[in-house]
């Protein structure tokens, strides 16, 4: 099977770093998907791999052969656009076949034969004399997909393949496109904006930002342990809350009690919507207290707004001037206006560096509830 390993991979577009040195290693058969906001490089690294561009620097390896200076067509490489990019004039078998023929330099037959098998895999046998103006969105996609399968290379670039479809076909592609891809056994480069695609397709996930990889992990591992604050914003939906601490004096006043300020001036708090939970008694501190013997955090909230999503609802809530917004069960009956307490499981709390943005641990091992830290405090007297 065909690993994939880039090494200091640059590219420059005149002053803009559109990859900036990059190390990526893909074990053979891996489904990576490439994650990151508009511009930051998803598209080029995937043209850099596929030899649609020349990098400026790094290496390039498949299968451990030197891909530097090889033409797209002598890679063991297939492409899938976000823009199907199928021929008007051809129908979809002779799109299929045409790469076949030309390219790989197979004979009619044989295109025909990988044609049929992938279409039968597609569930397109019945498009296939059909120009591409007689079909609808999905099943042009399917058609571009089959193109990519039929050449049987050993890895699948695929950008933005889903992007244009309405909501149920990606749900249904996507599950498609992931299970055919599985089947082949190739190696996938999957590019998307779409942080649910992105969980839903990867084994693994890179976080692009501005050409550098800003986190490598597994779904769960970037949604559990997000290393900064971009990755915690990008990857859950919505993105995980945060509360700004500010040092006042070298001291900040963290709902676990006073903590001295030290390296890190200005921290922030974060907690996913779906980890706050809507609770009863009384609260006094400003951004919340974490007292008692729970040690969970409690804060007074105000419902600004209430989004029915159907199997959740969404609270917008106000604590102490800071916007947060809490995940619910559709029937917690609450309404905008009315004042909630509202509680988190520090070990469900990240903590932040404000400044640089990366974490630096969860709130249960660097904040210690103000009841313990007291007690404890007593007990030393
Ligand atoms: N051929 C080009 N000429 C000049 N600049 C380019 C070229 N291709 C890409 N860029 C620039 O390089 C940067 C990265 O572009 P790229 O298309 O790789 O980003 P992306 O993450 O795929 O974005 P999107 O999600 O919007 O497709 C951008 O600033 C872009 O404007």
């Amino acid at each position: 099977m065909s690993g994939i390993f880039l090494t200091g991979v640059s590219k420059r577009f005149g002053d803009v770093v559109a990859v900036d040195a990059l190390d990526l290693s893909l074990r053979g058969g891996e489904s990576l998907v490439v994650l990151g906001p508009s511009g930051s490089g998803k598209s080029t690294l995937l043209r850099i791999i596929a030899g649609l561009e020349t990098p400026d620097a790094g290496e390039i390896r498949i299968g451990g052969v030197l891909q530097n200076g090889l033409p797209p067509h002598r890679r063991d490489v297939a492409i899938v656009f976000q823009h199907f990019a199928l021929y008007p004039h051809l129908s979809a078998l002779d799109n299929i076949t045409l790469g076949l023929r030309h390219g790989l330099r197979l004979g009619r037959q044989e295109a025909a034969r990988r044609a049929a098998e992938v279409a039968e895999r597609l569930a397109i046998t019945e498009l296939l004399h059909r120009l591409p103006r007689q079909m609808s969105g999905g099943q042009r996609q399917r058609v571009a997909l089959a193109r990519a399968l039929a050449r049987q290379a050993g890895v699948v670039l695929l950008d933005e393949p889903l992007s244009g479809l309405d909501a149920q076909l990606r749900l249904t592609l996507r599950a498609e496109i992931a299970g055919v891809l599985r089947g082949t056994g190739a190696t996938t480069v999957h590019v998307t904006h779409d942080q649910n695609d992105a969980m839903a397709m990867a084994d693994r996930i890179a976080v692009i930002r501005e050409g550098r990889l800003e986190q490598l992990g597994s779904p769960d591992d970037l949604y559990r342990q997000p290393d900064s604050l971009f990755v915690a914003g990008f990857i859950g939906s919505p993105p995980m809350n945060r509360l700004t601490l500010t040092a006042v004096d070298g001291v900040h006043p963290t709902p676990f009690g006073p903590r001295r300020a030290g390296e890190h001036a200005d921290l922030v708090l974060g907690v996913r919507p779906e980890q706050l939970k809507i609770g009863g008694g009384d609260v006094d501190g400003d951004a919340g207290e974490a007292t008692g013997d729970s040690g969970l955090w409690r804060a007074s909230a105000r419902v600004t707004l209430v989004e029915h999503e159907g199997p959740s609802t969404i609270l917008h809530l106000d604590v102490d001037g800071h916007a947060l917004r809490a995940r619910t069960h559709p029937d917690l009956r609450v309404s905008a206006g009315e004042r909630i307490v509202v509680t988190a499981d520090p070990a469900h709390m990240h903590v932040f560096d404000l400044a640089s943005g990366r974490t630096l641990g969860r709130a249960a091992d660097l904040l210690i509830p103000v009841a313990h830290s007291e007690r404890a405090a007593r007990r030393s007297r």
